[in-house]
Parts: structure tokens; sequence; C-alpha cells
């Protein structure tokens, strides 16, 4: 068997009890092994366990139970070899998007030189040039979201761990977003994880889409994306885009129901 990049086995999360509330059973036992190179989706209705799947990987959370490894090695808490965007914005509102960008780099020790010919080809990539030297607060959602992926892109990491990173943008930029992100993995084939819970984006995206139980979340299917690379937005009104949203619509909407339900009582 190839090697796997990441292994997730027999993962689990309850969230112990606090004052009146009761303990909650986050995720059920979940397997997942990612190879070397695939983009794989996850897509789950609210509240099912995503991001806390996604915590678990990037080290920010412990599971209850089972294990998680990168490369054969155990995953014990954050470090460089995983890149993480999340929803929100991020950035390091003191810093300007150069340095938001070197960030890692400068932790890490890299010389200063290095640091600054690594964050110059990474705002090229994402079309931040002209913006080195603002501030985040004077950039668009979609730009802050470009210079997260820079930055998580910057430190070569293994994988790549995003949690909606587009989630908060308007539709037209997310679309744009979803493009960008497209390309560089085009020509990187880095590893990725995917949070969403936008089909049209798991499809378009993903080489493999890993649908969620509603609460305790479990993968409940897995359905492969057989659609060629390299893709372009176009792809979105072909037949066979169609059918596999059918299918994912149709895997998820009782989750979402189910969901809502829970929600509800
Ligand atoms: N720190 C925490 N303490 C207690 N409960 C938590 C904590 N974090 C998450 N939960 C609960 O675990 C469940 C899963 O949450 P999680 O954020 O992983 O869902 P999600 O699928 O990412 O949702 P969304 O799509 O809405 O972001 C929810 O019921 C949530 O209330």
């Amino acid at each position: 068997m190839s090697a796997k990049t990441l292994r997730i086995a027999g993962v689990t999360r309850t969230f112990p009890a606090r004052g009146r509330t009761p303990p909650t059973l986050a995720l059920q036992p979940t397997d997942i092994a990612v190879a070397p190179g695939e983009f794989v989706a996850i897509l789950g209705p609210s509240g099912c366990g995503k991001s806390t799947l996604l915590r678990i990987v990037a080290g920010l959370d412990a599971p209850s139970a089972g294990s998680v490894s990168l490369d054969g090695r155990p995953i014990a808490g954050p470090g460089p070899d995983r890149g993480m965007v999340f929803q929100s914005y991020t950035l390091f509102p003191w810093l300007t998007v150069e340095r938001n960008i070197r960030y890692g780099l400068e932790e890490r020790g890299l010389p200063e030189a290095e640091q600054r010919a690594i964050a110059a080809r990474f705002i090229e990539r994402v079309g931040l040039r002209g913006f080195e030297q603002h501030w985040p607060r004077q950039l668009s959602g979609g730009m802050q979201q470009r210079c997260a992926l820079a930055r998580a892109l910057a430190n070569d990491p293994e994988i790549l761990l995003l949690d909606e990173p587009f989630g908060a943008l308007d539709h037209q930029t997310r679309e744009l977003m979803q493009e960008l992100l497209l390309e560089i993995w085009q020509q990187d084939r880095k590893t990725v994880l995917f949070v969403t819970h936008d089909i049209d984006e798991a499809v378009f995206l993903a080489n493999r889409v890993l649908v969620m139980s509603a609460r305790p979340g479990r993968i409940k299917a897995e359905v492969p994306v057989p659609l060629p690379y390299p893709r372009e937005w176009t792809v979105k009104t072909t037949p066979d885009f169609a059918a596999l949203k059918a299918r994912l619509m149709a895997e998820i909407r009782d989750e979402v129901r189910r969901a809502a339900a829970t929600i509800g009582s």
C-alpha cells in the first residue's frame, strides 16, 4: 500500500460537561486516510463536527480517543508541517501583508533575504503585488484570505488545512478564490483537507468528497469526483458536474434536516 500523508484513526471527540451544560459528543469514531497530493473535501451540515476534526488534525485540539499521524509521525500539537486557513480573518493586525506572510519563516529563523524572496513569490502568486506594505485593515475580505493563503503556503507545509476559508466572502469573490486555490493546487499538488458546507465548492475543487452525518458526526459517504484537471469554472455547467452535485445533495439533505431538528429540539 502506498504511503499515506494523513491518517485519522478512530478519532472521537466529546466536549466535557460544563456547569449545567451536558457533555457534547461532537465526533463519532472517524477514520480517514489522505494520500500525498490528494484534495479531499469534507462536506457536512452545521455543527456536525467538521471544524472539530480539522482542529484536531491541526493540533489545536486533542481527540478523546484515536490518533492522527502525518507521514507516520503522531500529531501532538501545531506544527509548520500543517498550514491552516480559517473562515474568520486571522491575519496579525500589527503586521503588514509582507510581514504576515514572512511570519512562519521568521519563526523558523530563515535568513531575511530568503524570507523576502519567498514572500515576494507568494505575494505574486496570490495576486497581492502592490499591497506588500498594506495593513490587514486596509484589505478587503478576499484580499485578507489571499494573504492568509500565501502565509500558509510560504511555509511549504505537508498539508493545507482549510476550514471554510471562503465562507465569509461574497459569492463572486468566493468563486474567484476557488479558482485561485485550484490554480495553485494544480501547479503544486499539495495535499489539501478542505472543510465546507457548499456542495458546488466541494465538487469544483476536490478529488474526493467525504460527507459527514449530522452531529455526532461520522463519515457517512465517500464520493469520488472524477472530473478531469485542469478544471475551469465552465466545468460547473456540465452534466457530469450536475450529476455529482445531485448525488451529494441527496446525501446531505437528510443530514441538514436532522441537524436542524436537533438544534430545534
Ligand atoms: N470548545 C467546545 N466546547 C463545547 N462544545 C463544542 C466546542 N467546540 C465545538 N463544540 C460542539 O461540537 C459540535 C461540533 O462543532 P463544530 O464547530 O466542529 O461543527 P461544524 O461542523 O464545524 O459546524 P459549522 O459548519 O457550523 O462551523 C457542536 O455541537 C458544537 O457546539
